[in-house]
Parts: C-alpha cells; structure tokens; sequence
C-alpha cells in the first residue's frame, strides 16, 4: 500500500529502586511494571489502525546500571534468521520471557511491535576478546512483526558516554526489514549523529523509513530531540519514528513521526511526568512520492554569492565547548556573512520587530565536537543570546518574543550530510514554514508564525571524525569501511 499508520509511544519508565543487583524474578517483576503500561499503549495504537509501534531505548528497565546489575534483566536473544515466534514456543532458545511477552503483545494484537532490551551473549578464552565475566552484553533492539515473530535484532553500535553496562559490538550492523508497507532499518539513540549505521541503512541499503528507540537527552541550542531528529529525516529523505523515553529529570522528552518533508505529528513536553501515543498515516515509500524533495547542493547559493557586508564586527562565543565566530545582528533587516576555517554562513533577514530586550547572532563552527569521542560538525546558525550580553550567544534559551517575516541561511558546506532545524519559542518545530531550496538555502515561506529561537544548518563531515578512541583500543585491525 502506498501510505501506512505509525505510532511511537514516548513512555515514562519505571526505574529500578535499588541500585543493587536483584534476582531475575525482580528483575522480571520490574520489567513487567514497564511492559504492563506498554501494552496499554501498544492495544491503543492498533485500535486505532497502526501497522507498526515504537517503544522507547531502555524503556523497558531504564539506565541505572553496572555490567553486574544489568545482568538479571538480560535474555539470550537469538538471530531472527531462526524463524521463532516467542509467544507460541517460549522456552526454544531457553528463558524468554521478556520476548515472549512482546512477541504475544504483536500477535494478539496483530501489529509490529518495536522495544529495546539488553542480550547476553556467553564467551570463553577461546575468544580473546571476551570480557573478564565470560559474556558480552549488548544494548538492544528487537522488531515482533504482527504474527509475533522476531524478524530484526540490532546491537547499538555507537554507544553514549556511560553506557559501560553494554559492550561494543565488534562491526557495525545494517538491520533491514521487508514488510508490505516499505523497508525499514533500525538504529539506536547516539547512532544518529554517525555515519555508520545510520547513514549507511539510507544511501547503501535504502530503506523507507526508520525505527528509532531513543533515551534522548535534550541539549540547546541544536540538539533537543524533536529538532535534531525531525532535521536528520528531511536531511536524509527518509520517515523516522522516534520513540524517546519520558524523564523530564533527565531532559528526556521529544518524540515524533518525522517524515521527509518535516513532522507529521511530534510531542515534546517537560513538565508533565506522563507518557503519550503519537499515531499518523505516513508515505510507505517516501521516494517514490511526486512531491519528494529533489536533491540539494549544500554549497551552490552561498559559493556563488559574494560574502555580505564585510564591516560586521565578529566576537568568539561558546556553545558548550564549541567555540563559534559570531556576529549580531543589530538592525531590524539586513545581510550577513560570517566565517570559520572553510565554512562561510550567509544571512538575509527581517525581523517583524527588533526589541531592545532580544539579541540575535548569525554563527559558524568548523570543527572537532566531544571530549571523548571527536566527531566534526560544519555549523551555520541564526540563534537567540540567552541575554543582552552577548557573552550569553549560544547559551540554552526556551523562550524568545521576536518573531521573522523572512530569514534566508546558507553555507560553503563540505558536505552533503545537512539538517535543517528550525526552532520556534518553547522549544516548537515549524512544520510547513520552511522550505529547503535545491541550491542550499533554508528559508521561511511566509515568515514565522512564532518567536525564533534558532534557525540552523547543522553539516557532519563523517570523513573528518577521529577513530573512536575505545573502538580502536579493542579493534585495532578492524578496516574503516569504504565511504560512498
Ligand atoms: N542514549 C543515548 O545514546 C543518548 C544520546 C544522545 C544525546 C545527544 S548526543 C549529543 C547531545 N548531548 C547530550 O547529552 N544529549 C545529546
């Protein structure tokens, strides 16, 4: 069929109480709590027609762990290539009852059912690189489709910062499935912001669309979840279904059907503790859609203009640790240019009122981003200062009162890898406001409807990234694989 119905469910998990280890019957227990509120949600989607369900990254257990705590919630999770339905043979591959109980909440209800959960994999000293407790312990994804049988397993791949209750897998891997509603491929939080996997499933394996179990810590000013990961599906030209878990604690909220035209639907709230159902009819096959978005030359607009107004005073600013050229934008309408090593941002814009309380900068970063992991970012943004001190240009800022009756952002980009965020005042996507032109400028259609808070084209110039400093200590013969 040409479209189909999604859902995602943002849920708020219940959270061990102990930080100590527990049996496997409390783990279970625990687990249950989580998937008890999970399949109300599950039932609700499929009565209102979806073919196919996220849940959460860790929304069956939650985060709090060690190597040795995790372990009693960790079940052997076998190839989908063995052809199991858990649910009418449980104990096949040994205790199950974690997928059994997926496996049943797909068949029952006759709808894929996508959650992540934790595989053990035993290993001994035949294998050099077992760890010292004699297994391998992966953070996991797992697809039941609508007759409840296994037909994907993902190992996150890129793994964030204190996840030591997880091991890296040796390779990456590209996990793809056929259903009648399109191809879809999977990958895990973190691995978004990577070439591998991610971008990999898209150009080489070209799927339709992405599941997307995400524990997503929002970071402004580019990278709450709802803006980086509704960029990263125009940017690609792909659906993304992204299922974030719910922990306002933890600035964990944003959740979205994200298409490659924008949102379909999305939710982002932090200040409720409740979880939510998004559910929205997508395009099965995206590309072969008439209106598909045609291909964009990140560079060609602003490679071939001539930089605007040379005078414009820049200052250096931080973004977190990022050290951006800024430079504000102190008149009501205007043209700007601002540059970093090989990356020049233009701007043209007009603001439907210039307040004396709001200050706005135009801003390039090219460079190394992370203290551990060294990946490159190319960065042109419009962005709100937190304050009238323009030592406060890049800090986090959710509100802001002015609103644009037209901006237009361009850059000399090395890369084709560019997301297009827009970001309105308490933290609200722009859905068909802004348009992405063949020739690299993003621009507003008609103004905005809402106060700014930025407007950015975040590039990613994967050929640039360090060699992950873990990865290659425990792979040093593994090869980097041939780039497209
Ligand atoms: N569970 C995960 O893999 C979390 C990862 C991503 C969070 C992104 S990565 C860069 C930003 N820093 C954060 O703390 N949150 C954002």
């Amino acid at each position: 069929s040409d479209t189909f119905i999604a859902a995602v469910y943002e849920h708020a998990v219940i959270l061990p109480r102990t930080a100590h280890k527990v049996s496997p019957d409390d783990a279970l227990a625990l687990m249950n709590k989580n998937m008890d509120v999970l399949e109300r949600a599950i039932k609700e989607a499929a009565q209102q027609g979806a073919h196919i369900i996220v849940t959460p990254e860790d929304g069956i257990y939650g985060w709090v762990f060690t190597r040795e705590t995790i372990y009693p919630y960790l079940e052997d999770i076998p190839d989908p290539e063995v052809n199991w339905i858990p649910c009418t043979d449980p104990t096949r591959f040994g205790r199950a009852p974690v997928q059994e109980r997926l496996s049943c909440m797909a068949r029952n209800n006759s709808i894929y059912v996508v959650a992540n959960i934790g595989d053990k994999k035993p290993c001994n000293s035949s294998d050099p690189k077992c760890p010292s407790d004699g297994r391998y312990q992966y953070n996991t994804d797992v697809v039941f489709d609508s007759e409840g049988k296994l037909v994907a397993r993902y190992h996150k791949y890129n793994l964030f910062r204190q996840e030591t209750q997880f091991n890296y897998p040796r390779e990456p891997e590209f996990v793809t499935f056929e259903t009648p509603f399109g191809k879809f491929g999977i990958f895990t939080c973190f691995d978004i912001l990577f070439r591998e996997p991610a971008v990999v499933l898209v150009n080489e394996l070209q799927v339709d669309t992405v599941l997307f179990p995400t524990a997503w810590m929002n970071v402004l000013p580019f990278l709450t979840a709802v803006e980086f990961h509704s960029a990263w599906a125009m940017g690609m030209g792909v659906n993304l279904l992204s299922a974030n878990t719910h922990n306002t604690i933890m600035s964990m909220t944003g959740s979205g059907l994200f298409t490659p035209h924008g949102p379909s639907t999305y939710y982002y709230n932090s200040k409720t503790k409740e979880g939510r159902l998004l559910v929205a009819e997508l395009s099965a096959r995206p590309r072969l859609s008439p209106n598909y978005p045609p291909a964009v030359n990140w560079s060609s607009y602003a490679t071939s203009i001539k930089n605007y107004s040379g005078e414009n005073k820049t200052f250096p600013g931080a973004v977190r640790r990022d050290i951006f050229t800024f430079s504000e934008l102190k008149h009501k309408a205007g043209n700007h240019t601002v540059c970093q090593k090989d990356l020049c941002c233009h701007l043209t814009y007009q603001m439907s009122n210039k307040s004396k309380d709001e200050v706005y900068v135009l801003g390039a970063f090219d460079g190394l981003h992370g203290s551990v992991i060294k990946y490159h970012w190319q960065i042109c943004t419009l962005l709100k200062c937190k304050n009238t001190d323009l030592s406060t240009c890049g800090q986090p800022v959710e509100t802001a009162q002015t609103k644009f009756d037209m901006f237009s952002l361009s850059g000399t980009f090395g890369t084709n890898y560019v997301f297009p965020e827009v970001l309105y005042s308490g933290v609200q996507l722009a859905p068909g406001e802004f348009e992405v032109l063949s020739d690299g400028r993003l621009q507003s259609k008609n103004g905005t409807s809402k106060p700014l808070l930025t407007v950015t084209l975040f590039g990613r110039c994967y050929e640039k990234d360090l060699p992950h400093p873990l990865r290659s200590f425990l792979y040093p013969h593994n090869k980097k694989r041939k780039q497209l």
